[in-house]
């Protein structure tokens, strides 16, 4: 039987490539990371794809390497940040695998960015305020395709990996 994917989901700082990384190895699964697949087909970093080919340029590289990925069964992905604004991808991820949000509060979103120079989105005067409007944006879409919500503000990476883990084996997903 194939192993259903796992898709990660939620806001620059949530955790979805630490979390991940962790929960992969746990469950035995292969892990991917959409940014990663993304800067590893192009050859540069996310801020050079940025500054070449503007953010339309990197959502597009996007949906091509998140409609590929999903198509892989038995991994877990995180995905990045802006992923659910494309309405493409949040069809793929909705169908084709176990979608988990992980959410948290604008504090802890702040603090876990804050020393990383790798989002061009939040190489602003005041990344703060731009951090606080895409979590009003982009909220209801993540939770639009969640399957499965969980706080990570107040958790360890390792209590969340453990949470998730839990909750995948009393939905059925993994046994
Ligand atoms: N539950 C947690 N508690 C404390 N720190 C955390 C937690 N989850 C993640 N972090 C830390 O927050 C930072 C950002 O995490 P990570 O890069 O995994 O986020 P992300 O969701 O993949 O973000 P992006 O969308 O930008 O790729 C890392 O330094 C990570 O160690
Ligand atoms: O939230 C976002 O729009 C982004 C999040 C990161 O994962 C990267 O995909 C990129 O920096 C954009
Ligand atoms: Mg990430």
């Amino acid at each position: 039987m194939n192993k259903q994917s796992i898709f990660l989901v939620g806001p620059m700082g949530a955790g979805k490539s630490t979390v991940g990384r962790i929960l992969a190895e746990k469950l035995g699964y292969d892990f991917m990371d959409s940014d990663h697949e993304i800067e590893a087909r192009t050859g540069v970093t996310i801020p050079v794809i940025f500054d070449i080919e503007g953010e339309a340029g990197f959502r597009a590289r996007e949906t091509t390497v998140i409609d590929d990925i999903t198509q892989q069964p038995g991994l877990v992905l995180a995905t990045g940040g802006g992923a659910v604004l494309s309405a493409e991808n949040r069809r793929h991820l909705a169908a084709r695998g176990f979608v988990v949000y992980l959410r948290s509060t604008l504090p802890a979103l702040i603090q876990r960015t804050k020393n990383d120079r790798n989002r061009p989105l939040l190489q602003t005067e005041n990344p703060e305020t731009v951090i606080e409007r895409l979590l009003t944006e982009r909220g209801p879409l993540y939770e639009g395709v969640a399957d499965l919500i969980v706080d990570t503000q107040q958790a360890s990476v390792f209590r969340v990996v453990r949470h998730i883990q839990d909750q995948l084996v009393r939905e059925g997903v993994v046994s």
